[in-house]
């Protein structure tokens, strides 16, 4: 074979690899279907030749054991898989409980597109419109389960996908009932794929069996009528975005919306959806083993390849990237750099660390020196493996656009979640081709850490744990950057923070079982902050060496949520999450004219202003020794540092003087506390609201905002356009839905929404059980900090 058609074949063979590869999330409401869904994807495809069930606790995702035991997901699991030669999958199963929020974040980080899972019973859930939300810039496919339950309405799902989140939606398939004459009972068997104009049916007994049948106009008039008023709604839909369509539809369809066909209509929604306009529909029942195919050929179909995608976000806004045919993302025109992210830390009691990463562009290579430009450190990639369902296949190369896995013992304390990973894609050391200050220090830029709410004490059984328990809590902390350890400077206690009571129990749970660390853990209670009342006055430092700082502290009165457009005479740097800040004034003296005569760069220089401030805040206000909350150092421009200086060591201690100094000069009552609000969503039933309504607003402090129907979505301004569009969609008639309502079975739920203090709120999951008998639910999400009225002030520090 001549050289020229050897890189055709090569160009063409990486064209279409890329373009059949989806890295794609499961995103739902705890309890949806997510694992159950994931479980017959991998039978499907090929993966597995058992079916896993979560109640079981033996399916592949939920591997760890405390997932097995509970029935739960709590960290996302990634795993690839092929779809009949169409797709080379990478799918990461995403936990649906709120305290796990952390793991939805960061696998959206890395993913192209989405499938969104309702229960068809329950419809839109508090956590799916925050998952929603999140995912706000993904493309997403709706998958409403859970179709064979009493209950389930497709139709009313449908409305509620459009009235509440917001979206245009395309129906790709519609439920098939089976009806009994007999019992009159209505079973769900299938759909009817309105794209293909079929009834595909499924055989519960086998979940090999599919029947893929025409319908037939005269035999099958009621189901061919759904099918047609379907396609009808769809092409309309399509239309509206799509003049090219229509001239089709006009001319090569003659006008009949059967006749239009299904490759046209599925390339309009596939443009559609990977612009984000429209979200396809599809349904099923995946504990049945009924709607997975479909579903997989829609992933495929309409989700994007790596080379549809959005832009990552980097830290060098003058680095062009575009997409190329052949070779991926290319950053700054360079196409033989490698960037990656690590976006998730394990670790597996037979393989060790594994740390998976995203690669963006170039090529990642097994035996390949990297660099870690979040830790300025190189390292050397030890094993590179693809998780193949849960079984790990050792490969030589990662390429663009791809998810796997690092392993071996060279990544041990060289990577953490988040960090950015540049290597050279053809040479095995060619990092000196990059330069230091350029491609060196490029970075997606980070994954936000939600604040933790929650603390509870950490106490070794005996002295001789201590060393174990800090190796076991660092351990815990690299796998879920979500999980803070503090320890507070007056008692010494060690704290773990998290973002819930479930997510501290898993964590507690893990320290001593998996890790072995010989703990004991306290109460929990609730993270709270203190914030100054006034800006403190200006102190001023300078000594005989040639230091010299001013510094002031002020409050912040809301959360900062854009830094980048603040003033152009001060530049505001983040210190941690706590909605601190570091205000640089402009300096006059230190631009670049002069900086070249300083020995410490002007970032270094920031970044141990940053680290004293960071551990001021820490040591907390005059209240309770809480950590500072909203609160900046503001550091005046006119300061100054010898040139001769080769370390920052002295710049930390004195400006960590300088903000303890100001804090102390401020009297107790010049010094507020805050306690994080949290936003409810209660569900339950009429006969049970009356008492959960009494009982949030007289024990727990809370604000009721809202009480709904479920049937009936909020009619606001906003949701004029999108209750006017569900108005129009075409749905087929919720059958069992009907037949519940008159035989009065389905007692409607209502739909609470409040706000209430976190401290009020504790261990409430157990007290919604027992006024419900069991039957309410609710999700509770940080909503923002809010000072403590001088009344409730002693009641908490009495508490404390
Ligand atoms: N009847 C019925 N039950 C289902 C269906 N799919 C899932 N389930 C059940 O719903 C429960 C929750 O299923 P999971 O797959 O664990 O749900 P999940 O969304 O992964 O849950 P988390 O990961 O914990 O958020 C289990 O008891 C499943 O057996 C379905 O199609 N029909």
């Amino acid at each position: 074979m001549g050289f020229a058609v050897r890189v055709l074949l090569q160009f063409v063979r990486r064209h279409s690899t890329l373009e059949k590869i989806r890295n794609i999330g499961i995103i739902a409401h705890i309890d949806a279907g997510k694992t159950t869904t994931t479980e017959r994807m991998l039978y499907y495809a090929g993966k597995t030749n058992r079916i896993g069930n979560v109640d079981h606790g033996d399916t592949i995702t939920d591997f760890l054991p405390q997932e097995r035991s509970r029935g739960i997901t709590i960290q996302s699991a990634a795993i690839s898989f092929d779809w009949r030669n169409r797709g080379k999958i990478n799918l990461i199963d995403t936990p649906g409980h709120a305290d796990f929020s952390f793991e939805v974040i960061r696998a959206l980080k890395v993913l192209d597109g989405c499938v969104t899972i309702f229960d068809a019973v329950a419809g839109v859930e508090a956590q799916t419109e925050k998952v929603w939300k999140m995912s706000q810039k993904i493309p997403k496919i709706c998958f409403i389960n859970k179709m064979d339950r009493e209950g389930a309405g497709f139709s009313r799902t449908v409305k509620e996908i459009i009235m509440k989140l917001n979206t245009r939606v395309a129906l790709v398939n519609i439920p098939y009932f089976s009806l009994d004459p007999q019992t009159k009972e209505q079973t769900f068997e299938g759909v009817i794929d309105v794209i293909n104009k079929k009834l595909i049916k499924w055989n519960m007994d086998d979940p090999d069996s599919v029947n893929v049948v025409d319908i037939d106009p005269i035999k099958d008039s009621t189901l061919y009528n759904q099918l047609f008023k379907a396609r009808e709604s769809l092409i309309e839909t399509l239309s509206e975005f799509d003049d090219n369509l229509v001239e089709i539809f006009l001319e090569d369809a003659n006008g009949d919306y059967l006749e239009l066909s299904s490759s046209v209509i599925n390339k309009t929604l596939r443009n559609l959806t990977l612009n984000n306009d429209i979200a396809p529909i599809l349904c099923g029942a995946s504990f049945k083993n009924i709607g997975v195919q479909p579903l997989l050929d829609a992933v495929v179909d309409y989700l994007p390849s790596p080379i549809e995608t959005r832009l990552p976000d980097i830290n060098k806004k003058d680095y062009v990237m575009k997409f190329d045919h052949s070779k991926g993302l290319m950053i700054n025109n360079n196409g033989s750099m490698s960037v990656s992210l690590a976006f998730k830390v394990i670790t597996d009691p037979i393989r060790g660390l594994m740390v998976f990463v995203r690669v963006y562009s170039g090529t990642l290579k097994n035996g390949y020196n990297v660099f870690n430009t979040t830790t300025k450190r190189p390292f050397k990639i030890g094993k590179l493996v693809r998780m193949n369902a849960d079984v790990p296949e050792e490969i030589n190369h990662l390429n663009t656009g791809e998810i796997g896995v690092l392993t071996g013992s060279s990544i041990n304390g060289n990577v953490s979640t988040g960090d950015t990973i540049i290597s050279h894609s053809i040479k095995k050391d060619g990092l000196k081709s990059f330069k230091k200050n350029e491609e060196l220090t490029l970075k997606i830029n980070p994954i936000d850490v939600p604040e933790p709410v929650f603390t509870v004490t950490v106490e070794p059984k005996s002295l001789g744990n201590k060393d174990s328990m800090e190796k076991a809590l660092k351990r815990l902390v690299i796998e879920d950057p979500s999980l803070r350890v503090t320890v507070d400077e007056e008692t010494g206690q060690t704290l773990l923070s998290g973002m819930g009571e479930l997510h501290l129990e898993i964590a507690g749970d893990k320290l001593v079982n998996t890790l072995g660390a010989q703990v004991e853990l306290g109460k929990v209670t609730v993270s709270y902050k203190e914030i100054i009342n006034e800006t403190t006055s200006v102190e001023d430092y300078s000594d005989e060496i040639g230091y010299k700082f001013s510094i002031s502290l002020e409050p912040l009165d809301s959360s900062v949520n854009d830094i980048s457009n603040k003033s152009n005479n001060e530049t505001w740097y983040p210190l941690g999450s706590d909605n601190n800040y570091l205000i640089m004034e402009k300096s006059h003296k230190y631009d670049l004219e002069r900086e070249w005569l300083l020995q410490l760069t002007y970032d270094s220089i920031v970044n141990s202003i940053i680290s004293s401030s960071i551990v001021a805040f820490q040591k907390g206000g005059k209240i309770s020794n809480f950590p500072l909350h909203s609160c900046a150092v503001r550091v005046n421009g006119n300061w100054e540092v010898p040139l001769d200086v080769e370390k920052p060591n002295e710049i930390l201690v004195i400006t960590r003087n300088m903000i303890t100094k100001s804090l102390n000069k401020l009297a107790t009552s010049q010094y507020s506390m805050l306690q994080p609000i949290m936003s409810l969503n209660v569900d339950v039933k009429p006969s049970d609201m009356g008492v959960v309504v009494r009982d949030l607003t007289s024990d727990h402090d809370a604000v009721i905002l809202s009480i709904d129907d479920r049937d009936s979505t909020e009619k606001s301004e906003d949701n004029l356009f999108f209750n006017k569009i569900a108005e129009k969609q075409y749905v087929p008639d919720d059958v069992t839905l009907n037949l519940m309502k008159t035989s009065n079975v389905n007692e409607s739920s209502k739909h609470v929404k409040a706000e209430a203090p976190l401290r009020k709120m504790i261990s409430y999951n157990k007290k919604l059980r027992s006024l419900t008998q069991g039957r309410g639910d609710f999700q509770m999400y940080f909503e923002k900090m809010e000072r403590v009225t001088p009344d409730h002030l002693k009641e908490i520090v009495d508490d404390l």
